[in-house]
């Protein structure tokens, strides 16, 4: 038998007026959730177009330095650096990956130069420095070493953060690298060196324009990195390698890619509690903007609608390309 709640209970009622649509949102998005991933390039006043990701640009230091003074302004609480890696620096070994005088970490010591409060996370991961496009070492197979990698991940990570990095992003998924990295730091006293894992990394299509652009596509060719990225199917296994993340140091975990797995970053939330990141990765921006262009979709309303999403699902904050157009749209909205 079905009771009859109509028409004391009315969904609709609630939804008549914007004021009460207002009371009763549950979720918002800010400026504060949004991390800018930023891609640097070696010269002087450059500034190079990604074709797969439009509006999105590799900027020299110097330009980077003065993009990072416009998010201050806007209020971006951190960006991302992504180096473009010359492919004569490119190696089997990945050296420069840690290379004090690299591009990354000369671009971490400019922009805490110009913009100290503006936080910085750096990408710790081989595959713009290999030859091959791995992430990590790989063996005459072209397997990739989990505990060889580690040695040079640690070296990286410490040398981005005596570069001024605030917080290091293992993006490689080799096991066990969160706790060697967190006590590396330690003895070398960075004790608030934050730690973002790339925790949940599934190895996912999604990421071809980011390969593009930092042109580690055409080193990776015809392979892949399912031996040490998770699979699409798995779920579960998503909570096991936050577990371990947390219990070895991470002080942030993150999911990725982004929207096709918001269900990833829903149970993380609700089983941890601890601080959850997303990213949207450049597939997904690139999807929206090339439906966009077409004229197909109103990019406004769906790129805050789909960082919205990200909100609603639990991520405390989303790394994104949208950053800075969402964070001048919020601006020309609080200004209404
Ligand atoms: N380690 C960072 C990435 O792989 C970014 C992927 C993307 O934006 O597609
Ligand atoms: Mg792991």
């Amino acid at each position: 038998m079905i009771t009859r709640q109509f028409p004391i209970t009315r969904m609709r009622r609630m939804r008549a007026d914007d004021f009460s649509r207002r009371l009763m949102r549950e979720h918002t998005l800010t400026t504060n959730d949004l991390i800018y991933p930023m891609f640097v390039i070696e010269g002087f006043n450059l500034r190079e177009p990604v074709a797969s990701m439009p509006g999105v640009e590799r900027l020299t230091i110097d330009l980077l330095v003065e993009e990072a003074e416009e998010l201050v302004e806007l209020g971006i609480p951190m960006i991302a650096i992504f180096p473009v890696v010359p492919a004569e620096q490119k190696s089997l070994y990945a050296e420069e990956a840690y290379n004090p005088e690299g591009l990354a970490q000369r671009a971490v010591r400019a922009v805490k130069a110009a913009c100290p409060e503006l936080g910085i996370m750096t990408d710790v991961a081989l595959d713009p420095f290999t030859t091959h496009g791995q992430d990590g070492i790989i063996d005459d197979k072209g397997y990739v070493l989990n505990d060889d990698t580690i040695d040079v991940l640690m070296k990286q990570a410490l040398s981005h953060a005596e570069a001024g990095a605030d917080v290091i992003g293992p993006s490689d998924m080799m096991d066990g690298r969160i706790i060697e990295i967190r006590e590396l730091l330690e003895d070398h006293g960075h004790r608030n060196t934050r730690i973002m894992a790339y925790s949940a990394k599934y190895a996912s299509s999604y990421y071809g324009p980011f390969r593009d652009a930092v042109g580690s596509a055409a080193s990776l060719g015809k392979s892949n990195k399912a031996n040490y990225q998770m699979d699409p199917a798995n779920s579960n296994e998503a909570l096991h390698e936050v577990a371990l993340d947390i219990n070895e140091g991470a002080d942030m975990v993150m999911v990725k890619p982004g929207l096709p797995y918001l269900d990833i970053v829903q149970r993380i939330k609700s089983e941890f509690k601890v601080p959850t990141y997303a990213y949207h990765v450049s597939g997904e921006y690139a999807m929206l903007k090339a439906a966009a262009q077409n004229g197909w979709l109103d990019e406004r309303q769906v790129a805050m609608e789909t960082l919205l999403c990200f909100k609603r699902a639990g991520a405390d904050g989303i790394l994104t390309y949208y950053a800075k157009q969402v964070a001048l749209w919020l601006e020309e909205d609080a200004a209404l």
